[in-house]
């Protein structure tokens, strides 16, 4: 066992900062009415390439981070779910793995979970970067989408705008759009903030009428276990180079609330072999220290409670095909679905 070790106060390396008021310059004027009346809710998936930015989105759209975030392609494994409020409607977005062409079991698994989250929502947005364009990526998703998605309105989120010139952007939303027959379009940096205000009141007037479904408090729907491991993968992901981060996973094995106020949670690090075992250890156990404390820092935001973290690293050759490493991820070991 590796207890982590205190954070300075002030080292929260990457939780984003809640939504700023008035970061969509000239929103007022595009935006749609905001929904008025009877309360609507409902489900807005957010599909893409790896890396495409959908979790930074997520996050932005919820004030506060629930899924998390890497340079890495490949970070989110399994369908998250954050809840946003504006005006008399709940959107529930649902941030799902990047798609891509399928290799390992974990992959099937990852691609199978971020289609039924397309398939289950009511608007689904499609996000591109602005500075690659329509890749080979982009492209197998809009074939797939013109084959699978008959009924919701699919919205293009051209993404990363800070990134490109303003002509660069108007050619490939018109490209994208001779493409396929969009609902709307966007231009948007979910980093800065550009196009988000916007976004989230059209998202608002889209979603059905109906009651609620979560609290008006509650913004994430994955079990806590869920997204406290996935903080420490997050960590590991940020600190670890080159494959070794897609050859672990991270479980929450014990949790505790304790009478004084404290949370003691335990995870265990799983690897595929001995020699990644001393590299997420590191010297004298430095890595797993700092990533400790970090992910501490972000389980301490996010509980608003005192954390005691302690993290243990296993070998587990066969950890991939594993069931019950899937059923922790809430992800379907065969494929075929997520859940
Ligand atoms: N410049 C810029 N970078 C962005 C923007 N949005 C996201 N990013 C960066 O793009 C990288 C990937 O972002 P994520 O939100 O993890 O992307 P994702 O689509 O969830 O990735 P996967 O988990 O691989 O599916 C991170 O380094 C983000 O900081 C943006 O608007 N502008």
């Amino acid at each position: 066992m590796t207890p982590e070790n205190e954070t300075p106060e002030g080292d929260e390396p990457d939780a984003l900062p809640p939504e700023e008021s008035g970061a969509d310059e000239g929103a007022e004027d595009a935006a749609e009415a905001l929904p008025q009346g009877p309360t609507r809710c409902g489900f807005v998936a957010l599909i893409g390439e790896p890396n495409a930015g959908k979790s930074t989105l997520l996050n932005r759209m919820v004030g506060a981070k629930v899924s998390i975030v890497t340079h890495k392609v490949q970070t989110t494994r399994t369908r998250i779910r954050g809840v946003a409020l504006e005006g008399a409607s709940q959107i529930v977005f649902v941030d799902t793995p990047g798609l891509f062409r399928p290799r390992r079991r974990l992959d099937r698994a990852m691609v199978a979970a971020a289609w039924t989250g397309a398939d289950d929502a009511d608007v689904i947005c499609l996000l591109v970067e602005a500075h690659r364009g329509i890749t080979e990526g982009v492209e197998e998703i809009l074939k797939a989408l013109d084959e699978r998605v008959r009924k919701a309105p699919v919205a293009l989120l051209i993404n990363k705008i800070d990134r490109v010139r303003p002509e660069a952007l108007l050619t490939l939303a018109q490209a994208l759009n001779e493409r396929r027959d969009f609902a709307r379009t966007f231009m948007i940096s979910a980093e800065k903030g550009q196009g988000c205000d916007d976004l989230k009141r059209w998202l608002a007037a889209q979603v059905p009428v109906g009651p609620w479904h979560y609290p008006e408090d509650q913004i994430a729907d994955l079990p806590l276990r869920v997204i406290a491991a996935e903080f420490t993968r997050e960590k590991l992901t940020q600190r670890l180079h080159q494959e070794l981060p897609y050859q672990l996973t991270v479980e929450t094995e014990a949790w505790e609330d304790r009478k004084d106020g404290s949370t003691v949670i335990r995870q265990i690090v799983y690897v595929g072999r001995e020699g990644h075992r001393g590299i997420v250890l590191g010297k004298k156990g430095e890595t797993i220290k700092a990533v400790g404390s970090a992910a501490r820092a972000d389980l301490r935001a996010f509980l608003d409670r005192d954390v005691h973290l302690f993290l243990e690293v296993k070998v587990r050759p066969e950890w991939e095909n594993e069931r019950e490493r899937y059923d922790q991820m809430g992800l379907d070991f065969d494929g075929r679905k997520g859940r």
